[in-house]
């Protein structure tokens, strides 16, 4: 097995493969953090791609403040945009494959069916807006490109919405969660465990591809689960999105149908409420 090179090798996600790889005992992946290899540095990632001459790319790099990116357009666009049109180009020069992912952001949420790869994306964030301009360079540069888009991410590393709501839940009395926006939350192990599939079983379908975790939940019976299955006693309000005023809008439904990345990628996906559990087992010890 050739090289792999992860870039944004620190993040969540990142983190999550370097689980993962250790448990499968995959040894040829290296991971490069932001101050290693920035994406928006050509010199820095020509150097790394001519040193390491990769089979794989694993572009985990992203700007993902959502709603930050509504005042910081040009350093989202640069890392969720032109940063990919790096890595793109120097795929193409080497003939790497490159594994990119984005999220269910990129569409509008105003259906009530679950999301197909061919479904029209029409952000309506800064953050899904630059993400989507990510998915379109790609094929411009190069037709050896696997597109994951997955939702909702969690994980025992770095911040996310499991971790907030633990410990919010320890700090308050009471909280307040959206109960009117829909979507699938996905374990970010559950995702890489995916990603390294696809290297090791050296899969050519290349293409857009949905993956999230199985079900369909609302961020507050999401918090809901949280609390119960890691034993924690705080009230949970549900509220409706207008009484959550917040700088970027979030889509109302993003539910992801995955029935091509389990054709074509052969991946068993389990429950949110399955992973949730693991996540939470893991947190605990
Ligand atoms: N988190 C979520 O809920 C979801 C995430 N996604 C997508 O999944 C992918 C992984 O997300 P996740 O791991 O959660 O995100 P994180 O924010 O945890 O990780 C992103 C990483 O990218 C790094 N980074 C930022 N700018 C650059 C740059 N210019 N060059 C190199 N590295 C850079 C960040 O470093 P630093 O922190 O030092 O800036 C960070 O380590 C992203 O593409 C994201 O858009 C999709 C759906 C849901
Ligand atoms: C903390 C909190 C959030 N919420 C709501 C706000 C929001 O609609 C939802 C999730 O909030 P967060 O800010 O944690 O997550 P958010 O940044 O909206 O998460 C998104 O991140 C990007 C990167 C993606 O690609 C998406 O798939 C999605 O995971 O929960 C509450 O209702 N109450 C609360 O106390």
């Amino acid at each position: 097995m050739g090289t792999t090179l992860v870039f944004g090798g620190a993040g969540q996600l990142g983190q999550c493969l370097q689980h993962v790889a250790q448990e499968r005992q995959l040894t040829s992946l290296v991971f490069l953090p932001e101050a290693q290899a920035n994406i928006l540095n050509v010199d820095t990632l020509t150097a790394v791609f001519a040193r390491h001459q990769p089979t794989y790319v694993i572009n985990c790099a992203a700007y993902t403040a959502v709603d930050k990116a509504e005042d910081e357009v040009d350093l989202a666009r640069g890392v969720n945009r032109d940063g990919v049109e790096n890595l793109a180009r120097l795929c193409a020069a080497h003939g790497s494959t490159l594994i990119h992912i984005s999220t269910d952001f990129v569409f509008a949420g105003t259906g009530n069916q679950p999301l197909v790869e061919t479904d029209e994306a029409a952000p309506i964030s800064i953050y899904g807006l630059t993400k989507l301009e990510g998915e379109q360079v790609i094929p411009a540069h190069t037709s050896r490109f696997f597109i994951l888009r997955t939702s909702w991410l969690y994980s025992e590393y770095a911040n996310n919405f499991v971790k907030t709501m633990l410990r919010f839940g320890k700090e308050r009395e009471e909280l307040r969660v959206i109960w009117d926006q829909l979507g699938t939350p996905t374990y970010a192990i559950d995702l890489a465990g995916c990603i390294l599939t696809i290297i090791e079983s050296q899969n050519q379908a290349f293409g857009l591809y949905h993956y999230s975790n199985e079900g369909v939940t609302s961020w507050y019976d999401f918090a809901k689960a949280i609390f119960e299955l890691s034993h924690t006693p705080v009230r949970t309000l549900p509220i409706r999105t207008a009484e959550y005023p917040t700088k970027a809008t979030r889509p109302a439904f993003s539910v992801m149908d995955k029935t091509k990345a389990k054709t074509k990628l052969q991946v068993a996906i389990p429950h949110w409420r399955d992973s949730l559990q693991v996540c939470l087992g893991r947190l605990e010890a």
